[in-house]
């Protein structure tokens, strides 16, 4: 449930109640700007918003409550001054239990299923890296800003994981078959401006505060707009791609269970863990 716990002026903040976790509050924060309309989801599980299942969990919660609440439109962040998700927690597939490994699969289709068919205007605001699991949220969402200076990508292959086919239509419907095909393959990461340039995001922004100020213009582009045609349109656009994701959900998983639960994958994830590590000597 969502729960109305401060009222400043028009701003209304509502936490969600949640298991504790190792950042400090609730692990979605969503404050809604009572006069607009427009809800900024802030995903708050430090230190690099990696997904966990419970992660997962409440992103899904919280924009079911959002679809509930009937709010104009939502803006996607995070806290961080350097990260907007780390993609997937990586610990998540270190020699994970096979029914743990289907159920985090089945949260991520999930979490993209939900995000990528909201009623209401959607946009990424990208205030830092945003690798595999991160670019994925951020596909999500119909228009996306991006604060410079960081990267974007999906970069599974680098890690010794297939993309699946769900997420490389995404991919495609947004930067084009032939990019995309060439950045799933490489797993490449692009930098904030080389993103705006193959079309992954929509523009750029200097800071956090100039990319707010641009994701409320995208959202205030519908405010004369009926609701209804335009939900309808986007999900007479999005509907049945969930539907192809939803239909071949089990090959997805079982997909990759067997990609994850093989000994070269654990292996070459121990030396991506290792690399993580060695960069900050
Ligand atoms: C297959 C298609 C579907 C897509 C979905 C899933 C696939 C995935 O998402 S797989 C995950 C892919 N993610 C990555 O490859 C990102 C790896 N991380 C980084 O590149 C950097 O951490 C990042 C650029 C995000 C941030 O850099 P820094 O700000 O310099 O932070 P640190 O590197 O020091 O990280 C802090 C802390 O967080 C741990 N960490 C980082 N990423 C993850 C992660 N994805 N899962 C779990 N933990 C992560 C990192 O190891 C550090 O931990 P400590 O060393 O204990 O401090």
């Amino acid at each position: 449930m969502l729960r109305k716990i401060a009222n400043p002026a028009r701003l209304l903040t509502f936490q969600r109640t949640m298991a504790s976790t190792a950042s400090t509050g609730p692990l979605v924060r969503t404050e809604l700007d009572s006069q607009t309309g427009y809800a900024t989801v802030i995903l708050n599980r430090a230190p690099v918003n990696s997904l966990s299942l419970e992660f997962m969990a409440e992103i899904i919660k919280t924009v079911d409550e959002l679809e509930r609440s009937k709010i104009r439109g939502m803006i996607l962040t995070s806290p961080s001054s350097k990260v907007f998700c780390a993609g997937l927690d990586v610990l998540e597939m270190v020699n994970p239990s096979e029914d743990r490994l289907r159920s985090v699969w089945r949260n991520l289709q999930d979490t993209w299923a939900k995000l990528y068919g909201t009623s209401f205007p959607t946009v990424a605001l990208i205030n830092g890296h945003a690798p595999a699991g991160g670019c994925l949220l951020a596909l999500t969402c119909e228009y996306r800003i991006m604060c410079s200076n960081f990267s974007i990508g999906l970069n599974e292959t680098q890690l010794g994981l297939a993309v699946p086919p769900w997420l490389q239509k995404t991919m495609r419907n947004t930067v084009g078959s032939r990019e995309a095909e060439i950045a799933c393959i490489k797993g490449t990461m692009f930098s904030s401006e080389e993103a705006l340039k193959i079309g992954l995001v929509d523009e750029l922004a200097a800071d956090k505060g100039e990319a707010m100020h641009k994701a409320c213009n995208y959202l205030d582009t519908f405010k004369n707009m009926s609701p209804y045609a335009r939900s309808a349109t986007k999900l007479l656009l999005r509907n049945k791609k969930i539907e192809d994701m939803k239909r071949a959900r089990e090959d997805d998983i079982d997909r990759v269970v067997k990609n994850v639960m093989n000994s070269d994958f654990q292996a070459g994830l121990a030396a991506y863990l290792q690399s993580l590590k060695d960069r900050k000597k």
